[in-house]
């Protein structure tokens, strides 16, 4: 029997869940499978409601087959493997559900399977390799550049020296180890497609591959700054972690059990720009849209709707709030979201005159339907993770903005600010808290004060923890988020 479980990094689903209907697969749905030319790393909930659901609706999807490989676990490889790839996506919206099963991923594999990584992506007929790993697992220093000292940089490099024998663990290692063989295969160019929420995200991929290509190999770092295409996109799609809940709402509601259903919001966006020299998919057919500069449309998205996201978390948590929904619905919360979303927007406008019309009134408006949808739980311990490199590209850039701009920046300073009184515990020392700045987290935290503020500040911006201003105002702002409630 499969066992049952979600994304290889969520919550697992129950044994309880476990089927007393016929299993999904491609025997109980028949659906073709399309040869393998898009990889894919980081099998979770996202890719699978997104760039899986664009592949499947591409006028062309019979000709794309996805292999997507899982990060740091064999699980969600293992579920989705039991049911010949196929999945159901639910789309949750006010009104009730929607249910699609997607069959464009034709292959799910344990990210730690090198030989079956190395073989595909070595293959001339894989054209497409697309990336959601998360934030943090790009490892670039506060600096943008490539980072010898992010956590398994060092121990993949002693395995990339290795050769064709070596086992890198980090997905970027991973990847740099697939194109070496890619290079030796001599199967030429393809497009690498950043799918993280991050800005700039074809250029921190590129930064991040092509710097641990060079710590290793110089010669293979210049072939694939000279034959690989980093794409940069923004994309959309409101997707928390399935729960056992959504599993029996599949069973009940399509009549098999399906180990990897994923719920998402009716809501969907992808925005990209860059070449794809061995082609790719008609994601236009399914919505996609492609454009010459991406940055307006990032910002928007990072800045308004992640950014209020991060917010919420922070605030939302301090406040004894559980999900997105419900933080939004305490005034403070929402009014701390309008404030940050005005500094937020004037700052864009220097983007719109690059001729996005970026029609910001009617995304905010947009927003924040999407937020109240009470159907979907999107919980804030999730959206809290790794809060250093979120903030980085949530709060910094605005904030960075509004004093440049010789203004106080207090809607973006609040949000570092929920995150300072976040990082610390109830007797007023720094909590346990799941960041891959975990360490200097916890040594700010040991400080008082003032102190303490810099010190987390620096973790985030160095210039900001040099402003006195902004020390003091985060500082103060902090202390109105004061732990309260559940
Ligand atoms: N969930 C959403 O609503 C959403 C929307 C837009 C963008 N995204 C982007 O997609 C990313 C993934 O979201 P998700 O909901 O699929 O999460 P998820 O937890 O379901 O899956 C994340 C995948 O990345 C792997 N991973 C995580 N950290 C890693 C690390 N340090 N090293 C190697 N592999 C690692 C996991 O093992 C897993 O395969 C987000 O971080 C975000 O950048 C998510
Ligand atoms: O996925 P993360 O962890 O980068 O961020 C949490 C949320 O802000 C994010 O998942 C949004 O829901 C998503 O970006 C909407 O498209």
């Amino acid at each position: 029997m499969t066992i049952a479980r979600t994304a290889d990094a969520g919550t697992p689903v129950s044994e309880a869940a476990a089927p007393a209907v016929p299993q999904l697969s491609r025997t109980l749905r028949p659906a073709a499978k399309a040869p393998v030319r898009i990889v894919h790393l980081g099998l979770g909930a996202f890719h699978r409601s997104h760039q899986a659901w664009y592949t499947q609706h591409a006028g062309d999807a019979a000709q794309w087959g996805i292999a997507a490989f899982t990060g740091r676990r064999p699980d969600a490889a293992e579920a989705l493997s039991g049911q010949d790839g196929l999945y159901t996506v639910v789309e949750r919206g006010d009104a009730g559900d929607t249910f699609e099963v997607v069959s464009s991923i034709v292959e799910a594999v344990d990210g730690a399977d090198a030989g079956r990584l190395t073989a595909l992506i070595a293959a001339a007929g894989t054209a497409v390799v697309t990336l959601t790993i998360t934030e943090a697992a790009y490892g670039l220093g506060a600096d943008g550049q490539f980072d010898r000292k992010a956590q398994g940089v060092a121990a993949d490099l002693q395995e990339l020296s290795a050769g064709t024998d070596g086992r890198p663990a980090t997905p970027v290692g991973r990847l740099v180890h697939a194109l070496a063989a890619r290079k030796a295969a001599g199967a030429g160019p393809l497009a690498v497609v950043c799918c993280d929420n991050l800005s700039n995200n074809g250029t921190v991929a590129s930064t991040a591959v092509v710097g641990m290509a060079e710590a290793w190999n110089p010669e293979l770092a210049a072939w694939i700054v000279e034959n690989i295409s980093f794409v940069s996109t923004s994309v959309d799609r409101i997707t928390p972690r399935t729960t056992d809940a959504d599993v029996e709402s599949v069973k009940a509601a399509c009549g098999y059990f399906d180990n990897s259903p994923v719920v998402a919001e009716p809501f969907r966006n992808w925005v990209l720009s860059g070449d794809f020299p061995a082609g790719r998919p008609r994601w236009e057919d399914a919505g996609a849209v492609f454009v010459d500069d991406i940055e307006p449309y990032e910002n928007r998205k990072l800045w308004l709707l992640n950014g209020a996201h991060s917010l919420l978390a922070y605030a939302g948590q301090l406040r004894g709030h559980a999900t997105v929904a419900e933080a939004l619905a305490d005034p403070v919360c929402l009014a701390a979201v309008e404030r940050f979303w005005n500094e937020a927007e004037a700052n864009l406008t220097g983007a719109a005159a690059h001729g996005a019309d970026l029609q910001v009134p009617a995304y905010r408006e947009q927003l924040l339907a999407r937020f109240r949808n009470a159907r979907i739980a999107h919980h804030l311990t999730q959206i809290a993770l790794d809060g250093s490199t979120k903030l980085r590209m949530r709060a910094v850039p605005v904030l960075t903005a509004e004093r440049d701009g010789g203004r106080s920046g207090a809607g973006a300073a609040a949000m570092i600010a929920a995150w300072v009184a976040f990082c610390i515990d109830a007797t007023g020392r720094g909590r346990t808290v799941q960041d891959p700045l975990s360490d200097g987290i916890e040594a700010a935290c040991a400080l008082a004060g003032a102190d303490r503020v810099r010190a987390l500040l620096a973790l985030l911006s160095v210039p900001l923890s040099q402003d006195d201003a902004v020390v003091e105002l985060v500082d103060g702002l902090a202390g109105g988020f004061a732990r309260q409630g559940a």
